[in-house]
């Protein structure tokens, strides 16, 4: 699309000023958010920049370190942690972050005006870098519980508690989809303007999907609700249409999709992992609170996914998320189980 002429148009919502406007809702509010919102955006442009450009700068391949998870780093993953530690360092907002590529905590000292603790993944989907299949990076927001001195119980809180989240996905668009608590904003990158535009205005998610999203290489250890709700999406007995399987391998991109076009995203626990595998701070969490600001819900296999607390920064849960009917029918088979 040609902005060119757009740009001159008052009505165009930029995210800066899009979060300006949210500011102003709350008289009280300094910009402390506000500023801190423009250093992960700007982090985000920094990453999708480096992404595209990728497989040209060298930027594909592992870094050759493992990660605190046992995960062997990619370059990007390296990169883009980078980023987003400096971005939220410089931003003298942040007192304390957690990120899935450090093993601690990081205590920001010196930060005078740190009030927010920010959670984040800045890489994720890493085993599709080097294919060029969307990725992106994940955040979540909470402020401190009190006084300025940060520490760890100020995130091991439950998700509820969350003040903002949200993603960004580096695809065919570089698309950014925000919460700060009053509904689901998406964004596209317009590369021209190097300004991230508002294009999804209020995301709702459909009541009820036609598409389902897990790894199905795993079924040989699911449990029987897990089990029972693929098969009823496979084979359904009303004389319904069957559920479209779509499994992108990314969680920003598989739960982009699910909140675009509705349907369900599980990444279940099993007889292998009965965690399953997606970390909750800064996986589970910002993901369980964009789908409930987006009308969706978002399931742990025992209780709505915001009412975890965590005991470790990088503790993992099964999840379920997505359209509210779909998430009911799976809620209705672990009920049904217990
Ligand atoms: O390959 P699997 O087991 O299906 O796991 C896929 C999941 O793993 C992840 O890639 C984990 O995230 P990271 O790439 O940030 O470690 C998710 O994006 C995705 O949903
Ligand atoms: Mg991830
Ligand atoms: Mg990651």
């Amino acid at each position: 699309m040609d902005h060119a002429a757009d740009a001159m148009r008052t009505d165009l919502m930029t995210i800066t000023r899009y979060v300006l406007n949210e500011q102003s809702r709350f008289p009280e509010a300094r910009g402390d958010l506000t500023i801190l919102l423009n250093n992960i955006v700007l982090g985000c442009k920094f990453v999708c920049s480096s992404v595209s450009k990728a497989g040209l700068a060298k930027l594909i391949g592992l870094a050759g370190e493992t990660n605190v998870q046992g995960e062997e780093q990619k370059k990007l993953d390296v990169l883009s942690n980078d980023v987003f530690v400096n971005a939220l360092v410089s931003s003298g907002r942040t007192n304390v972050l957690v990120s899935e590529e450090i093993e601690d905590a990081i205590f920001v000292e010196k930060a005078k005006r740190g009030r927010y603790c920010v959670v984040f993944d800045p890489l994720d989907g890493s085993s599709n870098i080097d294919c060029g299949v969307s990725i992106g990076t994940i955040f979540g927001i909470y402020m401190l519980k009190d006084g300025i001195e940060g520490t760890v119980e100020d995130v091991l809180q439950p998700g509820t508690a969350m003040l903002a989240a949200g993603y960004c996905m580096y695809g065919s668009s570089c698309t950014l989809v925000l919460s700060t608590g009053a509904g689901v904003n998406g964004f596209t990158l317009d590369p021209s303007l190097g300004e991230f535009i508002l294009t999804h205005p209020d995301i709702k998610i459909p009541k009820k999907g036609k598409i389902y999203s897990v790894n199905e290489g795993n079924a040989m250890n699911w449990d029987a609700p897990t089990t029972k709700y693929v098969q009823n999406a496979k084979f359904p007995k009303d004389g319904a249409s069957p559920k479209s399987l779509r499994y992108i391998g990314s969680m920003v991109a598989d739960v982009h999709r699910t909140l675009l076009y509705g349907g369900i995203f599980m990444y279940p626990g099993d007889k292998k992992s009965p965690k399953g595998k997606l970390r909750v701070l800064y996986e589970v969490f910002p993901m369980s609170f964009l789908m409930e600001q987006a009308g969706g819900q978002a399931f742990t296999g025992k209780e709505r996914a915001l009412e975890l607390v965590p005991t470790h920064i990088h503790d993992r849960s099964p999840i379920f998320l997505g359209s509210y009917d779909d998430v009911e029918e799976i809620k209705a088979l672990y009920a049904e189980a217990a």
